[in-house]
């Protein structure tokens, strides 16, 4: 059941890659302005779920989804509902930071010119505030008309989250946003999220349960296509009430 806190909820979800039962009736109620970590071992379906959120999977051959998933109380999968203004409201971030091969301001401008912005003045401060909301503003002020290629891999992941923030997303979905950076751009990108939370929603899947501690309010554990567990980030790793999340947040398997 969808509550007036949550912001996006699957019922009875089930998606089948071909022959393969890749989520198994999962039904969970994401909370709004908080930040949901999905954690669980190798091929247990995180991404998978994550990327049912926004339809990524439409465009996977084979895949074929039965429940429902609502979001703000629609039904993301209903006839009228435009798949182009549902990835508007609902981001995401990939696991390698993919940046556009293009000037930084341009990879930031590239999502409101799609949707039909020119005005220079409104593309100049929308790139400037998304910028500054994925706390990089500072370090590439000087140079906008740069090319992205030229930033360090932790500001290409900023900048990835600054294209995403432009559009004006309701939720942000980050599919291992730190795998492949060092622990300093980690830290800034897990500040960052942190700080994100106040203005929007925040969905990440993340192998790291450290981060999962760190950055999270509340967890969904995974296991074979079933979410186990779904719970407060302090209850879920200092007691949960399944075994299987027990052993996975000791260390016992994965
Ligand atoms: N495009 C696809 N076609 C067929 N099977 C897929 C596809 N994507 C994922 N799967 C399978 O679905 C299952 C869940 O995969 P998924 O990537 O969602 O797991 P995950 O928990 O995110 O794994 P990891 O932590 O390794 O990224 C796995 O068995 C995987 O092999």
């Amino acid at each position: 059941m969808q509550n007036e806190n949550s912001i996006l909820t699957t019922e009875h979800l089930n998606l089948h890659y071909g022959e393969s039962h890749a989520l198994r009736d999962v039904s969970v109620s994401i909370p709004r302005n908080r930040v949901t970590a999905l954690i669980g071992p190798s091929g247990c379906g995180k991404s998978t779920l994550l990327r049912c959120f926004n339809r990524l999977n439409d465009l996977v051959e084979g895949a074929r989804i039965d429940g429902r998933i609502l979001f703000e109380g629609g039904d993301i999968h209903a006839p009228d509902c435009d798949v182009v203004d549902l990835r508007k409201r609902i981001g995401m971030v990939f696991q390698k930071p993919n940046p556009f091969p293009s000037s930084i301001y341009d990879n930031v401008a590239y999502g409101p010119r799609v949707h039909g912005i020119r005005d220079k003045k409104r593309l100049d401060e929308t790139v400037r505030e998304s910028l500054e909301s994925a706390a990089l503003w500072d370090e590439v002020a000087d140079r906008l008309h740069g090319s992205a290629m030229g930033l360090s891999g932790g500001q290409q992941q900023r900048l990835c989250i600054a294209r995403t923030l432009a559009v004006g997303p309701e939720i942000i979905l980050m599919d291992e946003p730190c795998s492949a950076l060092d622990p300093i751009a980690t830290a800034k990108i897990e500040d960052l999220v942190n700080d994100l939370k106040d203005r929007y929603t925040v969905v990440m899947v993340t192998h790291n349960m450290q981060q999962a501690a760190r950055v999270s309010d509340v967890v969904g554990f995974m296991y074979l296509g079933r979410l186990v567990e779904f719970g407060p980030t302090g209850r879920i790793f200092e007691s949960p009430q399944e075994e299987l999340t027990n052993n996975y947040v000791t260390g016992r398997f994965g």
